[in-house]
């Protein structure tokens, strides 16, 4: 797998001035509160913040699973807002990967299967060389052909991670993918998503509220109430909980 040139200024996905408001009237949340924020081609970068600052919202928006009550949201040139159903549909299955905490595999197919899945659907062979190498990235090799009962929590979500990048999509979102998993099993699927980044030059967005998960990145972006407050490349776990702390506000 060669890893192809990419400069650190093209941006997979961006959401600009980015507005979302839940529900009308005197119940309505405003969940994002006019986010503008990109996520640079080839770099891993997660989005950490205070329960409810609206992670998973501005992961949802910006991945075309949701939309924004006003602002623009981009996955590269292309602006979410301008598609239609039909359309959405296709660019999140051609260019998107997604990996949520429950790994979301199909119990009745093996391993590879589950990896080709998303292609087949399409009526995609895929590209064979990819997905060979993906498999070693992953450390399945010897799994291909097991059922995902056979498999354990991390060995789940290592599938899911092959599964995500599979059709070699621009972006790969990922929600707390290491919710389910203890620590060793998380640091592995963590290690893998860094690896795949820096080895594939794919680009990987990943909701957590774990330090030690956000150390994994290249920059971790930080929301509170619904606002970016601070980016911070280079993170280690111990300057991102620092960075945590300021927003515990004494009551
Ligand atoms: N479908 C919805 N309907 C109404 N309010 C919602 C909905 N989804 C989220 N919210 C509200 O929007 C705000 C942001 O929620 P969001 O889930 O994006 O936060 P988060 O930072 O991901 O939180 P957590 O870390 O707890 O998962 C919260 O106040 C939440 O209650």
């Amino acid at each position: 797998m060669t890893a192809t040139t990419t400069t650190t200024t093209r941006t997979a996905a961006r959401v600009v001035d980015a507005v979302k408001v839940y529900g009308s009237g005197d119940t309505s949340v405003r969940a994002l509160d006019g986010v503008s924020v990109d996520f640079p081609a080839g770099r891993f970068t997660a989005i950490m913040g205070p329960s409810g600052s609206g992670k998973s919202t501005l992961m949802h928006c910006a991945a075309g699973l949701d939309t924004l009550t006003s602002g623009t949201a981009h996955i590269g040139d292309t602006e979410l807002g301008t598609l239609d159903d039909r359309r959405l549909t296709l660019m999140r299955r051609d260019r998107v990967g997604f990996v949520f905490q429950a790994y979301n595999l199909v119990p009745t197919l093996t391993v590879v299967e589950n990896i080709t899945l998303p292609l087949d659907l399409a009526g995609d062979t895929g590209d064979k060389e990819w997905i060979d190498a993906l498999i070693d990235v992953v450390g399945l090799r010897g799994r291909l052909h097991h059922r995902p009962s056979e498999l354990s929590g991390g060995q789940q979500q290592r599938v899911a991670v092959a599964r995500a990048f599979a059709g070699r999509p621009d972006v790969v979102f990922a929600d707390e993918p290491t919710g389910n998993l203890d620590s060793r099993s998380g640091e592995e699927v963590l290690g893998l998503l860094g690896r795949t980044v820096r080895q594939t030059a794919r680009t990987v967005v990943m909701v957590t509220h774990d330090p030690v998960a956000a150390a994994h990145a290249d920059e971790v972006v930080f929301l509170a109430d619904g606002r970016l407050v601070d980016r911070m490349t280079s993170p280690t776990a111990d300057k991102v909980l620092d960075r945590m702390k300021a927003f515990e506000v004494p009551s």
